[in-house]
């Protein structure tokens, strides 16, 4: 377990895939302006799961908002795949709280939407949707409107849609945070195994460190607003993860300690 500086990962991994440089955004507020992030620098690699936690109203969605072009940069950078993206790039999948199906079309035409503006030939695009539909565990439920299904198979839903459109790097904004515990905790298990299978590019934003440690390879914590980079710790804790059983391992606990230490800015014990 170490924390690592965004400089040391990207010497020892090569060019990151996601690279967000000296971000800063402002917004206009009552007649002045709000600074929601400040100098904010952050790599994401390929394939990485990064998850991202810090103190409520720090920046954390406005960082999402800022790389999928949603808002307007101040200043600063963000690089996908050596690109500078600038307005609302190609590439990038999103997942935020609120599922956003569109409630006229079935589960599975839902599905469908990201194939068939791909252009995606009827055979091909029925194999991925039963494909799809499977792998979030809605075998049965293709047919019916979101209307007729529960808070988690909506999600589930709108993961399979992100999954169809095939982004190089997918942003989540607390995609799970509406739901009950239960279900939260099945989907998350769920969503671990398919991340593990499929292996993409993933920047996560929650609130809850433990979700953080169970999912992610890297958790970045953020200063209170304006949201800069305070700290990055490296979860090394083996793949596959069972989600029920990870938390209880000594290496959670002890990770968990130092990232809610840092969110909390207290110094870490000497011994
Ligand atoms: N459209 C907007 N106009 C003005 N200020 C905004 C706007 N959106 C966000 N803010 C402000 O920017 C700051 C960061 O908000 P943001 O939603 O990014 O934080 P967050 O870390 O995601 O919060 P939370 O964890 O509570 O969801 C907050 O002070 C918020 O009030």
């Amino acid at each position: 377990m170490t924390a690592a500086t965004p400089a040391a990962g990207r010497t020892a991994r090569g060019e990151p895939k996601l690279s967000v440089r000296g971000l800063r955004l402002e917004y206009a507020a009552d007649g002045g302006r709000t600074t929601a992030l400040h100098d904010l620098d952050l790599d994401v690699h390929e394939g990485e799961f990064v998850a991202l936690v810090g103190p409520s109203g720090c920046g954390k969605s406005t960082l999402l908002k800022a790389v999928s072009g949603l808002v307007e940069k101040t200043a600063g950078s963000v690089v996908l795949d050596g690109e500078r993206l600038e307005g609302v790039p190609e590439g990038v999948g999103l997942l935020f709280q609120n599922d956003a199906l569109l409630p006229w079309r079935t589960a599975e035409d839902n599905i469908r939407f990201p194939l068939a503006v791909a252009g995606v030939a009827q055979a091909e695009q029925r194999r991925r949707i039963a494909e799809l539909i499977s792998a979030v565990g809605l075998t049965g439920f293709g047919g019916h409107y979101p209307r007729q299904l529960s808070g988690g198979m909506r999600k589930r839903v709108a993961l399979a849609r992100v999954l169809a459109a095939d982004p190089g790097v997918f942003l989540m904004d607390e995609p799970f945070g509406p739901l009950d515990a239960l279900t939260r905790e099945r989907i998350s298990a769920d969503f671990l195994a398919l991340w593990e299978r499929v292996g993409k590019t993933v920047l996560f934003v929650t609130h809850d460190i433990d979700e953080a440690v169970t999912l992610a390879d890297r958790v970045v914590v953020m200063s209170a607003r304006p949201g800069r980079v305070i700290g990055e710790y490296d979860v090394d804790i083996p793949r596959p993860r069972a989600v029920e059983d990870v938390r209880f391992s000594d290496a959670f606990r002890r990770l968990r300690g130092r990232i809610a230490r840092a969110l909390h800015h207290r110094a870490e014990p000497t011994a």
